[in-house]
């Protein structure tokens, strides 16, 4: 079942009840890389913040502490100084971005095989895929159907070599079933399957997107729809055309900072249709 007619998941979007809290709308951790490379968590965070989850939480080792207390305000921090105190910090959450920036390194293997145990939602990009290259198994061992995987081509080919030449759209089917996992298989038109066999195509990509950490920021978003419970196929094909519907609004100069601050207008369009 291929589904060009988005969005259709307009109606799911998770806005906030009248007794709702901050914790209700969901708890979202971010994993940051070291002191050198914490911009990739601060953006998906902020993303995730925006998108609606109440509580944003960056997880970061110690050395990185310094660098980012200065540069959150809501978003809240916790350093860890492995996957043990990873673990900790992580239990309780509805869902953790991990792999912006966290290093191509057996750390990284560690702290998501910590994180999996979490019982939260994770949603795993970038390093955190390239680090199971050759050892993809040891990943999809883990996943469960509520987890998301978000390979640009170049990851998409570390992970499951040779699938690319199928299509994108079978790839990512093939791809979605063999993890057991929600794939998001980015670019230009981006392809987001789920094991259960769902597969979409999102339609309204835009090339100003091609910018660094916009990714990043796509993450978080997928991280902050799936921590306010939302179904993780439907989360990811959300805020992949929320995303790219933010970058459209902005258009040239976009760059990936810019996009939480378009997401409020973006839902506020979506906000006014589901209520008519
Ligand atoms: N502000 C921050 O802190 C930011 C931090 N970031 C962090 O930086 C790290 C590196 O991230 P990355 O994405 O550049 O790294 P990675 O995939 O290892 O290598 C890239 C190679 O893959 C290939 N490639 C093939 N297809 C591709 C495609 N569709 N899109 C892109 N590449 C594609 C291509 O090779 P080519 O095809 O050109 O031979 C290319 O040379 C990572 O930790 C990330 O989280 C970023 O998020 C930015 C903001
Ligand atoms: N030519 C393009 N047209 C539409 N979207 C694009 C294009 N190039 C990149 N994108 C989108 O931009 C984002 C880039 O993500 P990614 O490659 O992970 O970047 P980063 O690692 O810098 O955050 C993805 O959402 C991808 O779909």
């Amino acid at each position: 079942m291929t589904d060009h007619a988005l969005p259709d998941w307009r109606d799911a979007l998770p806005w906030p009840s009248v007794d709702t809290h901050k914790h209700r709308r969901g708890r979202l951790g971010v994993v940051s890389g070291k002191a050198t490379q914490t911009g990739a968590a601060r953006l998906a965070a902020r993303a995730g913040l925006r998108i609606g989850a109440g509580v944003v939480r960056i997880l970061c080792p110690p050395d990185a502490a310094p660098v980012i207390a200065p540069a959150i305000e809501a978003i809240m921090l916790t350093a860890f100084t492995g996957s043990e105190t990873l673990f900790e910090a992580a239990e309780g959450m509805d869902a953790v971005v991990v792999g912006p920036a966290a290093g191509v390194n057996d750390a990284t293997v560690i702290n998501i095989h910590a994180l999996a145990e979490t019982g939260a939602a994770l949603v795993i990009d970038a390093d955190g895929l390239t680090a199971f290259e050759h050892r993809a198994a040891d990943l999809f061992q883990v996943l469960d159907r509520d987890d998301v995987l978000t390979p640009h081509e170049g990851e998409f080919k570390r992970l499951f070599p040779g699938l690319l030449d199928l299509g994108r759209e079978e790839a990512a089917r093939i791809a979605s079933e063999r993890a057991r996992a929600v794939v998001v298989l980015k670019g230009p038109a981006t392809v987001i399957a789920a094991p259960d066999g769902r597969v979409a195509v999102n339609d309204n990509g835009t090339p100003w997107l091609a910018t660094a950490g916009s990714g990043d920021v796509l993450a978080g978003m997928i991280g902050g729809l799936i921590a306010q419970r939302m179904d993780s196929f439907d989360s990811a094909r959300a805020a992949v055309w929320m995303h790219a519907e933010a970058a459209r609004g902005f258009g040239p100069g976009l760059i990936a900072e810019d996009l939480p601050e378009r997401l409020p207008g973006v839902l506020a369009a979506l906000y006014a249709q589901a209520a008519t």
